[in-house]
């Protein structure tokens, strides 16, 4: 039997095929002579399809995205039911995948939660500003929650919350921002926003020079709410309702900068009662530090 010199159409694109899947080029041409190819032969049509047009390869399974096209990639938060912190556990609740939503059991203890507050409430009672005039406290008229904010590590109390927080977030403890408490009386809420910097708000390139983007979000409920007051997810219709010292969390910024719409969210009017809540930011690179440096 003659030795085969022609390249029928089925053989091209298995040369193609297997090239783009990564096989050596010798293998091939092996493969061919056992084939029945004659080998000079074989070796030139493989260098013919290898100089031939660029084969991208195959792809391995595409990653899920929103239709915006934002790329879901592994969670920061850790798998598993149950997140170990240093000195607490913290119980999974409920998880979304998309946007990248959980909600957190136990993050922190009830007297963790009254302390936050009535630590809060001392600071917020000493900054509210009087006008010297009229001696009037100052009303700002649309705001309808106050709040304060505790720095970094700024004692030891602060420090141990500021670490466990970081070991549930699984994100290091100098990414973060300040905690910052929010106080809702009755009829107070927070408008639909997002946490990250909007690239087309003209302000957000400021707030990025130290510690760039923020990537994610743990808000922790200090109080219980009489009623209304949740976290809402509006575009995928979810509401966490609060519980003392359980949290919601969520990212939404992955490792090439882009930025899940998804996780838009607020505050629903706190219909009865009131609500506390202390939330932590995390930033992409350390909270003080400027531009990354390439
Ligand atoms: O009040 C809430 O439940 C949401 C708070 C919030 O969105 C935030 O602190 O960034
Ligand atoms: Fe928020």
């Amino acid at each position: 039997m003659n030795a085969i010199t022609q390249l029928a159409p089925e053989w091209h694109h298995w040369i193609q095929e297997n090239l783009a899947r990564g096989c050596a080029p010798q293998s091939l041409i092996d493969d061919m002579v056992r084939n029945h190819f004659d080998p000079v032969f074989a070796q030139a049509a493989v260098n013919g399809v290898m100089s031939g047009p660029f084969i991208a390869p195959v792809q391995p399974q595409a990653q899920p995205m929103t239709p915006q096209g934002y790329a879901y990639e592994k969670p920061r938060l850790h798998a598993g039911n149950l997140i170990h912190t240093f000195d607490r556990d913290v119980r999974v609740v409920t998880r979304v995948n998309r946007p990248m939503i959980a909600v957190l059991d136990g993050v922190l203890s009830v007297e963790e939660c009254d302390e936050m507050i009535r630590r809060s409430a001392d600071k917020m009672h000493r900054s509210t500003t009087v006008d010297p005039l009229t001696g009037k406290h100052e009303v700002i008229a649309d705001r309808s929650s106050e709040g304060t904010f505790f720095a970094l590590n700024a004692d030891p109390f602060i420090a141990r919350l500021d670490r466990r927080i970081s070991e549930v977030m699984n994100w290091p403890v100098d990414h973060g921002e300040g905690l910052q408490i929010l106080h809702y009386g009755t009829g107070g809420e927070y408008k639909p926003h997002f946490d990250y910097f909007p690239p087309e708000d003209p302000g957000s390139q400021v707030q990025m020079t130290i510690g760039g983007q923020r990537v994610s979000t743990m808000v922790m409920y200090l109080n219980e709410v009489e009623e209304g007051g949740t976290t809402i997810f509006p575009e995928i219709g979810l509401e966490v309702v609060p519980k003392k010292g359980s949290a919601v969390y969520f990212e939404y910024t992955n490792s090439h900068n882009q930025l899940d719409k998804l996780t838009l969210h607020g505050g629903s009017p706190v219909t009865r009662g009131e609500k506390w809540i202390v939330t932590k930011w995390m930033r992409q690179r350390r909270y003080g530090e400027g531009p990354a440096s390439t």
